[in-house]
């Protein structure tokens, strides 16, 4: 059925709904809207058709403002879109991207009440209109979820989120695609309807051509340009054809003859002067066209800064409606979410558990020349370690043909006259280099596992001062090193390697997540369209972060909570500090982390190259950030660029408070915490900056 509305009139800038002029729009070099005139009458459907990858859906895109015109002008109701204090977008216009743009994991319940908060409805208008759209659009139950419905089904759901809050102007890019014929019809019907009092207009794209008839008007579209513009009836009858398909590919030969005869492809020549169907007119016009506005005319619309503001200032209904989103989708996924709790806290146990202790069981061969159970070396094999080394007796010959067989680790040897030479040394002042080597423990190492050889040189030292403490008395002193550590300053004589990694590790390890999850997120509700619909309906970029920013603090307190109380009770690592400023550093951290998700999710299109990202620059910050071993082995040039990295000052900060109980007044305490902060403050502008400019 076609609207009998008169659309012949030449329209005033105010009588528009949409009006675009000399729209030009690139993707890099590929020019897909050149020189583009448009006009959407107020209270018309206008019906933009044109074949895959013509541009219509870069046009839709640059009249709700989420792409960028290179050149030209768009208005929407007057004003242009993202105009401050205009509700485009917002709740004035609803628009159906073709991608869907819906939360799988939401009912179709949700999905509408979603989009009602963003508009304001109270849930009494939410509630009615839904029931009208369930009903109209032949929905299924309302608490069904959307990942369980068809593709039909899913676009109805779209549908029905654009047309949700009753808007002045609908953007509606092929609604009908996979809709049978029964309820095509029936939305046209709508769309035909709601037109008729003349206070909505529509704008839809769609591949069934024939459908575009009930339109008031139709756009014919090729190669980024409109070829013709008119009402259906006007554009068949031109060309003397008796479908909207007829007199289209009629269009379209007449182009590609006109552009030949010009010498240059379709695609990249010249501007074709658009059909009119009006004898008499400007052929450079389409007929509804009333000549590009006056630069000044569209400058008038410049808002004060009090208007401005008010537009930048975020709006809570709009921050809210989000958490609530993310509560619901963390709601329907609760093993996503018990991932994400127990994460950091499996990480951190794998870590405490597996880096840093003492090796076990490390085979040793012993040559023991001494038989006499009282004899020194006996003495003192029995206060070596016996869980750590597993000491095996051996002859000499036998001892070396195992360790170069790779069966031990090391061989401890004493000579047969061991005992009475150690004497012999701590009784005589005088004794020959034989004595020496004769009281001598002789120790041969498999170097290639440093951590174990350390540990083997570690237990030796530690067996030997044991025997002169115990067995040597009063003459212990003379045959001890000369060098005595006293009780340590801070830390304790036990403190080992896992001690000074985890603190970094915690660090580490909630930066990494909520880069992770931030990046992921946003890249995936990016491709599918939800964020460009959120922004369309009046969500902005600020409060979309901060929404995130929120619901994503949430998560990781719950992780630190788990983190702090796994590594403080469960491992006994020591925190001699603040427990508060622990927390807040590790907190500020998980910020700056989802602040550098923000920057790879606005400079990265797809979740692989994403994921490339975050894990390209994963291991050269770890080892580089002092987490895994001390900055001050870095060599130099590295070592400053180490310095500026986020968690190096921020670990030695951490490591500070916990194990030397500092506080802010510190410097190495209150630089973890500034470079923390300033690294937030940068990759939020820089998150900012790149989305501003890949509008
Ligand atoms: N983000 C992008 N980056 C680069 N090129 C793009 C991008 N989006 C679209 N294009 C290109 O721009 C051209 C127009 O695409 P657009 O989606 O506007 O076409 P369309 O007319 O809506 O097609 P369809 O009817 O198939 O949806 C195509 O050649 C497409 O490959």
């Amino acid at each position: 059925m076609k609207a009998d509305l008169e659309v012949s009139l030449p329209a005033g800038q105010e009588d528009c709904a949409i009006q675009c002029r000399d729209v030009c729009r690139s993707y890099g070099k590929l020019k897909v809207l050149t020189n583009l005139n448009l006009t959407v009458p107020q209270g018309h459907i206008y019906g933009l058709l044109g074949p895959s990858g013509c541009g219509k859906t870069t046009l839709l895109k640059c009249i709700v403002g989420t792409l960028k015109i290179s050149r030209g002008h768009v208005t929407v109701l007057g004003k242009p879109p993202a105009f401050p204090g205009h509700d485009v977008p917002g709740k004035m216009v609803g628009y159906m991207p073709q991608e869907l743009a819906l939360y799988n994991e939401f009912t179709i319940s949700d999905t509408l009440s979603f989009f009602g908060r963003i508009h304001g409805l109270t849930s009494k208008e939410t509630q009615a209109r839904m029931n009208f759209l369930v009903d109209f659009l032949d929905l299924p139950q309302k608490h069904s979820l959307v990942r369980n419905l068809s593709g039909g089904q899913r676009r109805r759901v779209s549908l029905g989120a654009a047309l949700l809050q009753n808007p002045e102007l609908l953007i509606l890019d092929e609604p009908t695609v996979g809709v049978d014929p029964v309820l095509r019809a029936k939305i046209w019907q709508h769309l035909v309807e709601i037109v008729r009092t003349g206070k909505v207009s529509v704008i839809i794209t769609t591949h069934y051509i024939e459908e575009a008839r009930q339109a008031n008007v139709v756009g014919l579209m090729r190669n980024g340009r409109l070829l013709a513009e008119g009402p259906p009836d006007a554009v068949m009858k031109q060309h003397s054809a008796t479908t909207l398909e007829h007199a289209f590919l009629q269009l379209c030969e007449m182009s590609d003859q006109t552009s030949s005869k010009l010498g240059s492809s379709p695609q990249s020549g010249p501007l074709e002067k658009s059909q009119s169907f009006e004898s008499g007119r400007d052929e450079s016009q389409p007929i509804l066209a009333v000549g590009s506005p006056a630069a000044e005319e569209l400058s008038k619309c410049s808002a004060d800064w009090k208007v401005r503001a008010r537009h930048m200032l975020p709006k809570w209904r709009n921050i809210a409606a989000l958490m609530i989103k993310t509560m619901v989708r963390m709601k329907r996924m609760p093993g996503s979410l018990c991932f994400q709790f127990l994460l950091p806290v499996i990480q951190i146990s794998l870590i405490c558990l597996c880096v840093g202790g003492d090796p076990k069981g490390i085979q040793v061969a012993v040559v023991n020349n001494e038989t006499s159970p009282s004899s020194f070396s006996q003495s003192l094999l029995s206060f070596l370690d016996n869980s750590s080394v597993n000491q095996v007796p051996l002859s000499h010959k036998d001892a070396f043909d195992g360790i170069y067989n790779g069966e031990y680790w090391g061989i401890i040897e004493f000579g047969k006259n061991f005992t009475s030479y150690l004497t012999k040394r701590m009784l005589q002042r005088q004794v020959s280099r034989e004595v020496v080597d004769g009281g001598s423990v002789h120790v041969w190492l498999d170097l290639t596992n440093r951590q174990i050889a350390l540990m083997l040189q570690k237990k030796l030292h530690k067996a030997f001062e044991a025997f002169v403490d115990n067995k040597l008395g009063s003459m212990s002193y003379t045959v001890a090193l000369p060098i005595k550590f006293e009780e340590p300053i801070y830390g304790s004589q036990n403190t080992d390697f896992t001690t000074f990694v985890t603190p970094g590790a915690v660090l580490s390890i909630t930066f990494y997540l909520a880069v992770g999850l931030t990046a992921l997120s946003f890249v995936l509700e990016r491709k599918e369209g939800l964020l460009d619909r959120c922004w369309v309906a009046g969500v902005s970029s600020l409060e979309t972060m901060l929404a995130h920013l929120f619901s994503q603090l949430f998560v990781i307190s719950v992780q630190i909570i788990l983190l702090l109380l796994f590594i403080l009770l469960v491992f006994k690592i020591p925190n001699e500090g603040s427990l508060v400023l622990v927390i807040i550093l590790i907190v500020l951290q998980g910020v700056t982390g989802i602040s550098f998700g923000l920057v790879i999710s606005a400079a990265i299109d797809d979740e692989q190259s994403a994921n490339q990202a975050a894990l390209g620059i994963f291991y050269p910050n770890l080892i580089m950030s002092g987490i895994i071993w001390p900055v001050e082995c870095i060599p130099y040039p590295l070592r400053y660029l180490s310095l500026v990295l986020p968690q190096t000052y921020a670990s030695e900060a951490l490591r500070c408070i916990m194990y030397r109980g500092w506080d802010l007044s510190r410097m190495m305490v209150w630089r973890g915490f500034a470079v923390t902060l300033g690294w937030n403050t940068f990759f939020l502008i820089l998150a900012t900056v790149i989305l501003k400019l890949r509008t």
